[in-house]
């Protein structure tokens, strides 16, 4: 979980019903920014000697997989977060994910819903990759789980990150036992998700509020 206190303030204000749209979606860009820093803490870093203008050698430091990363956007929602992480992976190849929960056929006996998948399209994943896939809301997992499916079919990459800003118990637990290996970066983790699907206390939907769209 990501408690810097700069990205728990942001969520703070995400969180806030009188936020209006263009607040809403800058906190999105802001928070993306803020998981690109996060993220590349747990990347490898190699000790390099530069020369600086003074002829004389300077000792710095390289990540190397931050040339070697792919990140996924799941529309619409991830449009801001990724607007904020491509601040930090400024190299990074990019892939689409239309994703929607079938609200339609939800049955509240049920947390899970039916996810339709109508557009993919996603560069070659190779081995050296750091995958990220954004989606700003991990609620029940099943349009991660979905969404992840289709994209591990491009390719194995080497590390599975899910980018989300608030995420549940059950979500994470879904993800965890269908993709093991995949490593979720959050900001929050909310206690529950009600009838509707939605996360309490959450902050709504996130798609709609950052689109205007409610
Ligand atoms: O973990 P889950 O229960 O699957 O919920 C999370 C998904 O729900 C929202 O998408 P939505 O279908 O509302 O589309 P939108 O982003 O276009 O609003 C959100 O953006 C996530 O993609
Ligand atoms: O609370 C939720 C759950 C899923 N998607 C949202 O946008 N909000
Ligand atoms: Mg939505």
């Amino acid at each position: 979980m990501i408690d810097h206190p700069l990205a728990q303030a942001i969520l703070t204000t995400l969180r806030n019903r009188d936020t209006k749209q263009i607040e809403f979606r800058k906190g999105l860009v802001r928070l993306g920014r803020l998981m690109g820093y996060e993220i590349v803490k747990s990347m490898d870093i190699e000790n390099v000697e530069v020369e600086t203008p003074l002829g004389v050698k300077a000792r710095g430091v390289r990540i190397r997989d931050l040339d070697h990363v792919v990140i996924i956007q799941v529309l619409r929602a991830a449009m801001p977060l990724v607007e904020g992480l491509v601040k930090i992976f400024a190299n990074a190849r990019m892939g689409v994910v239309s994703a929607r929960r079938v609200e339609e056929s939800h049955s509240p006996g049920s947390l899970d819903f039916d996810i339709e998948i109508t557009y993919v399209k996603v560069p070659r994943i190779l081995g050296d990759d750091t995958l990220i896939v954004a989606d700003p809301m991990l609620a029940t997992g099943s349009t991660i789980t979905a969404v992840l499916k289709h994209v591990l079919k491009y390719g194995s990459p080497k590390r599975v990150i899910i980018a989300s800003v608030i995420a549940t118990k059950y979500g994470i637990e879904r993800v965890l036992r269908e993709y093991p290996f995949s490593e979720i970066y959050t900001v929050a983790i909310d206690p529950e998700i009600n009838e509707r699907g939605y996360i309490v206390p959450g902050l709504g939907d996130a798609g709609d509020r950052a689109f205007g769209s409610q």
